[in-house]
């Protein structure tokens, strides 16, 4: 195929979208031609049941393709496997293959479907159900499965869908009654394994240890096939995940159109000014309405991803109403998309934009997972989607075997996605990152414990599967509080009532903060108690699925916060005071003036008001708040600076400081990221070694507050996490470390992995840091750089150059300490 002739259509997308607009405020900063790949197709493997072939070839699947025959004969073998590979490059089929035969072979063999969401796992079940394959009682087990048709899975299912949730609740908590079911389970399929990280992938890693305990306990000992979005190393990241080495199979032999990628970055806007006067962009939604819009002219038919439920309407409208102005039928041909729409509702929608009867469609992440529209002729990414696998997840809805496509990736206000469409690199030629997960938690160690002991006793040779050392230390605490009894032969559960019901395995642990609707009575959903002073204070706008509510009263006694439906022209944003103390310093890395460090910390805060905004930024008011103080046990990166390094001492020079006392301390000192696809060079990270920042006093909470909000926002390029996952707090002088401070810290109780991601990786993770703020063109610091959403001191006060000089000074320290390998990670 033609390379070029393929791209042309791609190319041509974009000139349609770009058209009109002046050279002085074109977006685009970047263009990419990704080429089209072949098929690579092989044969069936020789071990595929016929019934099994059979029905896949009638569903239009004539042969598999590599990476498809090599997971599931893998898999076959009895070898743990994890296939990472595109999307819709077949992962289903990969497991299918295995699991179906089996399933054909041995009439009592089970099989088990774990999927992040249930709608992806009622998908997955449909797939299956279509092949229509008699042996196989394939049946979906979650909350949505009514009670009468529960005995009826139990008893003779053969393959069971289930997610997460509903295994540590409804399966593993009462196993007795699946006996049947655990004693030839053969597979455990875990599907879209990307997205078990945080606190979430945690407990989801010793949940399926549990599974792995139980289904032993029965003699099975089942072979895991978890699927993946690509990422960085997924061998490591599944055999962490399931807790036994795993095969990786990455080499994609699935087909793909060329595809443009487009990064783009709307114009600052003149006429508004956002918190203490900055300068504002145009909002990433408004311009998607409008490139979606150009695009349906065009006859394209293209995705909008945008982050919000509300975004997402709000983009499909602002695009009808630009094209009711050329032509009202066009209008009607695009629509909004969003979760909670009923299975044949979803399939309508899929069906009408694959046949082209709708063009454009905006839609959150809902249509992430679980969607089989593929072969789009254009894709818009409407703010960055937190992750790499996201991204490209997104992306791969455009582009079919033959035929070329367009992606475009609409920066948001914010310092990472302003990153990213600067440095291009960082998102066309780094792999995508592995997901940060961290079993060791004490926090989720403790209840996952209690849950496995009042399963099945828990004997000494099983610690080691839980994280031996990590786990003896929880077995203990859990003694003393009586929770469980240590006997001679192992631990075990003291009380009647199982403990599974109070284990969330979605937050942070505690007694959820019930939010509820006061009219209605109906509970909308949960909050986590950290979070309740934060999220759902009186006053607060509450999204519950894309609608708006406004919190009437919080009362944090009875763990209820009542709501009314209201969709208020504002957003609120909470006011707090932050305070932190250090536990217990793990890691320090000296590097003359600068300590880089790696702990346990406290975190303390306590919501003293909110701001209400408009939309556009613009503040209306403050409104004072009387709630208690919280607190939270976390972990946390932080560095430190001299005050010689600050240049706001008595004039001491840094000279003196020199080569005395820096040493490095096992972590790996990286490179920063690469521009425009050349990387840049240590001589780049800004700041000749050993030279102060020179601010005045005045200036350095200004600029240690503004290294720290963008720091935040830069972290999600390293750890898997989304800046609201984490928090930070930065100060002139800290008690305990007696100097000039900024601390990141994880935002849930014993960490979920984030604060030593960003320990590890201190080097590019400052140097990017730097160039986000530095690619911003705005002169004192916008939501681009380094003004935070989420700021609890109303982004006050904020100091972009001194942010710059203090990141130069650490970077310069660093490098002259530090730097000495050529290594990179991204
Ligand atoms: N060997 C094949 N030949 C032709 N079509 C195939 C083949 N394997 C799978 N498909 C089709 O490709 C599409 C995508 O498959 P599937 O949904 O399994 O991909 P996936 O990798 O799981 O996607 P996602 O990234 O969304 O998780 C489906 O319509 C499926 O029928």
């Amino acid at each position: 195929m033609d390379g070029t002739a393929e791209s042309g259509k791609g190319r041509r997308l974009l000139d349609r979208a770009t058209a009109g607009i002046p050279a002085s405020l074109y977006p685009v900063t970047h263009v990419a031609e990704l080429p089209a790949r072949a098929a690579d197709s092989v044969d069936w493997p020789a071990w595929t049941a016929a019934e099994v072939v059979e029905a896949l070839k009638a569903g239009g699947v004539d042969a598999p393709w590599r990476h498809q025959a090599e997971a599931a004969s893998l898999a076959r073998e009895g070898k743990h496997v994890v296939i990472s590979t595109g999307t819709a490059s077949g992962k289903s089929l990969a497991y299918q293959l295995p699991v179906l035969s089996a399933l054909i072979e041995d009439e009592r063999a089970s099989a088990l479907y774990l999927s992040p969401t249930k709608a992806l796992g009622a998908d997955q079940l449909r797939s299956v159900s279509s092949l229509d394959i008699k042996k196989v009682r394939a049946a979906s087990y979650d909350g949505d499965t009514p009670l009468e048709e529960r005995d009826w899975v139990r008893a003779h299912a053969n393959w069971v869908f289930t997610n997460p949730d509903m295994l540590h609740r409804g399966i593993l908590s009462s196993h007795a009654r699946w006996s049947r079911f655990f004693r030839r389970l053969s597979f455990v399929v875990v599907d879209e394994c990307h997205s078990y990280r945080g606190v979430f992938g945690s407990h989801v890693a010793l949940l399926l240890r549990r599974l792995r305990r139980v289904a032993a306990y029965y003699g099975a000992s089942p072979v895991f096939v978890l699927a993946s979005a690509t990422t960085a190393d997924p061998a490591a990241f599944a055999s962490k995940l399931s807790g036994q080495e795993c095969v990786p199979v990455t080499e994609d032999g699935s087909p793909r159109g060329a595809r443009t990628v487009a990064l783009w970055e709307p114009p600052l806007l003149s006429e508004l000014s956002g918190e203490n006067g900055a300068p504002v962009r145009r909002s990433a939604g408004a311009e998607a309405s409008r490139i979606l819009a150009e695009l349906v002219i065009e006859g394209a038919r293209s995705l909008a991803f945008v982050r919000s439920r509300r975004g997402a309407e709000l983009t499909a409208l602002g695009a009808r109403r630009i094209l009711s102005e050329v032509d009202g039928a066009l209008a009607e041909s695009v629509a909004a998309y969003r979760s909670g729409y009923l299975p044949e509702e979803r399939r309508a929608l899929e069906a009408a934009l694959l046949s082209g009867r709708l063009l454009g469609v905006a839609t959150t992440n809902a249509l992430e997972l679980g969607v089989d529209i593929a072969g789009l002729d254009a894709v818009v990414l409407a703010g960055y989607p937190g992750t790499l696998a996201s991204f490209w997840q997104q992306a791969g809805r455009a582009g079919r075997a033959g035929d070329a496509a367009l992606v475009v990736f609409v920066a948001r206000d914010d310092p990472l996605d302003t990153y990213l469409v600067h440095h291009p690199a960082a998102i066309l030629d780094r792999p995508v990152e592995a997901a940060v997960l961290d079993p060791s938690n004490p926090y989720v160690l403790g209840p996952q414990l209690a849950c496995a002991i009042a399963e099945l006793p828990l004997t000494e040779p099983e610690v080691a599967a839980f994280g031996g050392e990590a786990a003896r230390g929880v077995l203990a605490d859990l003694v003393k509080e009586k929770i469980i009894r240590r006997r001679t032969s192992g631990w075990y559960w003291t009380s009647r009532d199982r403990p599974h019901a109070e284990v969330g395995i979605r937050g942070s642990g505690g007694e959820q903060i019930a939010v509820v609707e006061a009219d209605s009575g109906r509970m909308l959903g949960t909050v986590d108690p950290g979070s309740a002073c934060y999220a759902v204070h009186p006053g607060a706008v509450y999204l519950h699925q894309g609608s708006s509510y406004v919190v009437d009263e919080l009362d944090l006694e009875t763990g209820l916060a009542l709501v009314h439906a209201e969709d208020p022209d504002w957003t609120t944003s909470p006011r707090e005071i932050v305070d932190i103390s250090v536990l217990r310093t793990e890691e320090t890395q000296v590097h003359g003036g600068i300590t880089v460090n790696l702990g346990e910390v406290s975190v303390s805060s306590q919501v003293v008001g909110y701001l209400r905004r408009r939309p556009s930024g613009e503040v209306l008011d403050q409104t004072p708040l009387d709630l208690p103080e919280q607190s939270l046990h976390t972990r946390a990166v932080w560095y430190t600076i001299s005050a010689e390094l600050l240049g706001s001492s008595d004039g001491l020079s840094s000279d003196g400081m020199a080569g005395t006392g820096g040493h490095r301390a096992g972590t790996e000192v990286l490179e920063p990221v690469g521009t425009g696809g050349s990387r840049v060079g240590t001589e780049d990270l800004g700041g000749a070694p050993g030279t102060s920042a020179e601010l005045d006093p005045a200036r350095v909470p200004g600029a240690l507050h503004a290294a720290e909000h963008a720091a935040i926002g830069l972290l999600p390029l390293f750890a898997t996490c989304d800046r609201w996952d984490i928090g930070g707090v930065s100060t002139a002088w800290h008690e305990d470390t007696g100097e000039a401070t900024v601390f990141v810290h994880d935002g849930h109780p014993g960490g979920a992995g984030f604060a030593d991601r960003g320990f590890a990786a201190i080097v590019p993770w400052l140097a990017a840091t730097r160039e986000a703020i530095v690619s911003c063109e705005c002169p004192a610091g916008c939501p681009s750089c380094v003004q935070s959403p989420k700021c609890g001191n109303g982004n006050d006060p904020l100091d972009k150059a001194g942010a710059v000089a203090v990141l130069d000074t650490v970077l310069g320290a660093l490098r002259q300490h530090g730097s000495r390998s050529g290594h990179s990670e991204l």
